[in-house]
C-alpha cells in the first residue's frame, strides 16, 4: 500500500518533471497545443504577502531553504516534490535544472532558487510562468507536492513595474482556475478572514470549497482574549475540508537561528497546551497538515489516473495524426531531397494527368470548336467583292480563310488556359506539397512555362493548317469550277458590268462551297492539333525541363527547394515535443500499474 502511495506521487512529479523539460507549463492555449501540466493534479500554495506562505512550506519540509527578503521575491512558480526516505538518511535537495547536483546545505538551495529566478526574469524583477522543480528528499516529510506561486500582494516596491500587481494575479489564478488544482489558502489569523486574499481568490474559482484547504497561520500573534475557533471550525467560512491551525516561527525565532525541528516541538506543544484549541491539537499543525495534503493527493491521483490515462492515450493519437498531416521531416543529405522533390513533382503530375484522364475536360463541346462553327458560318454568309476571276478567287479564298486564323487561334488559347487552371488546381490538391511552398511555386512555374512552350508549338501548327488550305488553290481547282457562257448582251461592255449578277453570285457561291469544305476539314484538324501539341504533350511531358534542372541541382539549391514555412516548420517541432511528453507520461504510468498489480 505504501509503495503504491509512494509510486503514485512520484509518478505525477515524474510526469510534472517531464512537463517542464518539454515546455509544457500550462496556460499556452494560444499555442493550441495539448496540456498535460493542467490535467495533473496538484497543491498549489496561495497566500497574500506576509501571510507566512514561506513559513508554512519550510515547516512542511522541516528546513530552511526558501529565499527571504523585502519586495517580491517569488517571481517564478517553485514545484516543490517532497520524498520520504528511510529513517536515518541525509537530508538533500535537488533541482531540475541541475541535474547529477545533489545539495546537503540548504543555504545552497536558497541561493540556486534566487539565481536560477534570475536567470529567466532578469534583473527587471518581472514574473515568470516558467517553474522551478525542486525535490527534497528527506525522512521527515511526507511524500507530496506543492506549488508556491509569488504572494498576492497589493503594490509594487520599488524596482518592480506596476504591472507585476496584475500579473501576480493572473498568474496565480491560472493555477487555481484549473479544476485540478488543489488550494492551499493561507492566511494569518491576526487578519479578517473576509479581507484574506487567499479566501477571496478562492471563493471565486472554488465557491463550493471543494478543492480548498484553508490553512490558519499566527495563531500565536492573536490579540488576548480573541481566538479563531469560529473559523478552525468552519463557522466563519465553509469549506468541504477542515481547517488547519499552524504556528510558525515568529521573526524572533528566525533571528536566533531556531531550527525547523525545534519549531515543530514547539508548535505541538502549543496546540496540546492551548486552552482554546487543546480539542483540535490532533488536528492542527503543520505535520498533520502535511499528512492531510498527501492523503488527499494521493487519493485524488488514484481517482483521476484513469481519466488522465485516457486523456493521455487520445491526445497522442491526435498528436500522431497532426503530425501525419503536417508531414515527417526531411533527410538532409542531397540524395534524400531529390529523392523527396522528384516524389513530390510525380504526386502533382499524378494528379494533373487524373484530372486529364478523367474526363474533366470539355473538349468536344468547348468553346474552340464553337468558335470554329461559328466562324464558319460567318465566312459562309460572306459576300465577296468581284474583281477577275482568279484574282478574285484566290483573294476571295484568301480573305475567307483569313477568317480562320481568330478562331483557331482562340482554340489553341481555350485549350491552354483550361490545362493552366488544371495545372493551379493540381497542385493546390497535392497535398504533399502544402508543406514546401517554395518547390510548389517552382513546379507551378515549370509546368506553366512548359504550357506556354506547348502553346507556341500549338499556334504554329493549327496556322499551318489554316495556311496549307489557302495553298491548295490548283489550276486544277479553277478548271474545274463551273464554266459559264456569256449569253449574247453587250461585248463593248464597261468592266463595271462585264458580267451579269448571276456570275458573281456563281462565283460567290463557289467560293462558299470551297470555305464550307475547308472549313469542314478544319473543324477535323484543329482540335486534332490542339490536343495533340498541347493535351498530349502535357500529359507525357510537362516536367521533363523540369527534372532535368533538379537533377544538375547541388545539395544546397536542393535544400532550399525544400524550404519549409517556419511556421509550419515550428508547429511540427512543438507537437514532436508535446507528442514526446505524452509517450513518455504514458510509459510512466504504464510501469506504475504494472508494479501495482505484481
Ligand atoms: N509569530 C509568528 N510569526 C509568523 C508566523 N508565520 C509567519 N510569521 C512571521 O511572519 C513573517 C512573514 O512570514 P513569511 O513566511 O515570510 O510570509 P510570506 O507569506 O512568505 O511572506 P512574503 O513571501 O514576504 O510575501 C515572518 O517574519 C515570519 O516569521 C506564525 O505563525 N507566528
Amino acid at each position: 500500500m505504501t509503495a503504491t502511495m509512494e509510486s503514485l506521487i512520484g509518478l505525477v512529479n515524474r510526469i510534472q518533471r517531464a512537463c517542464t523539460v518539454l515546455g509544457d507549463y500550462g496556460g499556452d492555449a494560444a499555442a493550441s497545443l495539448p496540456t498535460l501540466w493542467e490535467a495533473l493534479p496538484s497543491v498549489v500554495v496561495v497566500g497574500g504577502q506576509s501571510s507566512g506562505k514561506s513559513s508554512v512550506l519550510e515547516s512542511i519540509v522541516g528546513r530552511d531553504f526558501l529565499p527571504r527578503g523585502s519586495g517580491i521575491v517569488t517571481r517564478r512558480p517553485l514545484v516543490l516534490q517532497l520524498h520520504k526516505t528511510e529513517p536515518g538518511q541525509q537530508d538533500y535537495a535537488e533541482f531540475l535544472h541541475l541535474p547529477r547536483k545533489k545539495f546537503t546545505d540548504f543555504a545552497l538551495v536558497r541561493d540556486e532558487i534566487q539565481a536560477e529566478t534570475d536567470r529567466v526574469t532578469g534583473k527587471t524583477k518581472q514574473i515568470s510562468p516558467v517553474p522551478i522543480h525542486l525535490s527534497i528528499s528527506s525522512p521527515n516529510v511526507v511524500n507530496l507536492t506543492l506549488t508556491d506561486l509569488p504572494g498576492l500582494t497589493k503594490v509594487a516596491v520599488e524596482g518592480q513595474p506596476e504591472s507585476i500587481v496584475i500579473d501576480i494575479e493572473n498568474m496565480v489564478r491560472s493555477y487555481v482556475e484549473k479544476p485540478n488544482c488543489i488550494i492551499l489558502a493561507i492566511t494569518p489569523a491576526n487578519q479578517d478572514i473576509a479581507t484574506s486574499d487567499s479566501i477571496k481568490l478562492a471563493r471565486d474559482v472554488d465557491p463550493t470549497g471543494e478543492r480548498t484547504f484553508g490553512v490558519l497561520t499566527k495563531l500565536d500573534l492573536m490579540d488576548k482574549g480573541t481566538n479563531a475557533i469560529e473559523v478552525l471550525e468552519g463557522r466563519s467560512y465553509r469549506l468541504q475540508h477542515p481547517w488547519v491551525g499552524i504556528v510558525n516561527r515568529s521573526q524572533a525565532d528566525i533571528n536566533r537561528n531556531v531550527d525547523m525541528i525545534a519549531a515543530r516541538r514547539k508548535e505541538r506543544e502549543f496546540f496540546a497546551t492551548s486552552p482554546d484549541y487543546g480539542h483540535l491539537a490532533s488536528k492542527m499543525g503543520s505535520e498533520y497538515l502535511a499528512k492531510l495534503l498527501s492523503n488527499h493527493l494521493e487519493s485524488i491521483i488514484r481517482a483521476q489516473l484513469p481519466g488522465i490515462t485516457s486523456l493521455i492515450n487520445k491526445t497522442i493519437d491526435e498528436l500522431e495524426r497532426e503530425l501525419d498531416h503536417l508531414g515527417r521531416p526531411v533527410g538532409v543529405d542531397a540524395g534524400a531531397q531529390l529523392y523527396t522533390i522528384l516524389e513530390l513533382c510525380r504526386a502533382f503530375d499524378r494528379i494533373f494527368k487524373e484530372h486529364l484522364d478523367g474526363g474533366k475536360l470539355p473538349f468536344d463541346r468547348h468553346l474552340s470548336l464553337q468558335n470554329v462553327r461559328k466562324v464558319v458560318s460567318e465566312a459562309d454568309g460572306y459576300q465577296p467583292h468581284l474583281i477577275a476571276p482568279e484574282q478574285g478567287y484566290r483573294r476571295l479564298i484568301d480573305s475567307s480563310l483569313n477568317y480562320f486564323r481568330g478562331p483557331a487561334e482562340a482554340s489553341v488559347d481555350a485549350v491552354h488556359f483550361l490545362l493552366k487552371e488544371l495545372v493551379r488546381r493540381s497542385i493546390s490538391e497535392t497535398r504533399e506539397l502544402k508543406r514546401f511552398p517554395t518547390l510548389q511555386a517552382e513546379i507551378a512555374a515549370a509546368a506553366n512555362e512548359a504550357l506556354e512552350r506547348f502553346r507556341e508549338d500549338s499556334n504554329r501548327t493549327t496556322l499551318r493548317l489554316v495556311d496549307m488550305e489557302s495553298s491548295y488553290l490548283t489550276a486544277d481547282f479553277f478548271r474545274r469550277l463551273p464554266q459559264e457562257k456569256e449569253k449574247g448582251g453587250n461585248p463593248v461592255a464597261t468592266a463595271g458590268d462585264r458580267y451579269s449578277e448571276g456570275h458573281y453570285r456563281r462565283i460567290g457561291s463557289n467560293v462558299s462551297s470551297y470555305i464550307g469544305m475547308v472549313s469542314g476539314t478544319l473543324r477535323n484538324t484543329i482540335p486534332k492539333s490542339v490536343v495533340h501539341c498541347q493535351v498530349r504533350e502535357a500529359k507525357q511531358a510537362l516536367l521533363d525541363h523540369f527534372y532535368v534542372q533538379v537533377g544538375q541541382k547541388e545539395g544546397k539549391e536542393l535544400a532550399e527547394l525544400l524550404d519549409e514555412d517556419p511556421a509550419l516548420m515550428e508547429r511540427r517541432q512543438q507537437c514532436t515535443r508535446r507528442l514526446e511528453l505524452y509517450k513518455s507520461a504514458r510509459d510512466e504510468i504504464d510501469s506504475v500499474s504494472w508494479v501495482r498489480e505484481v
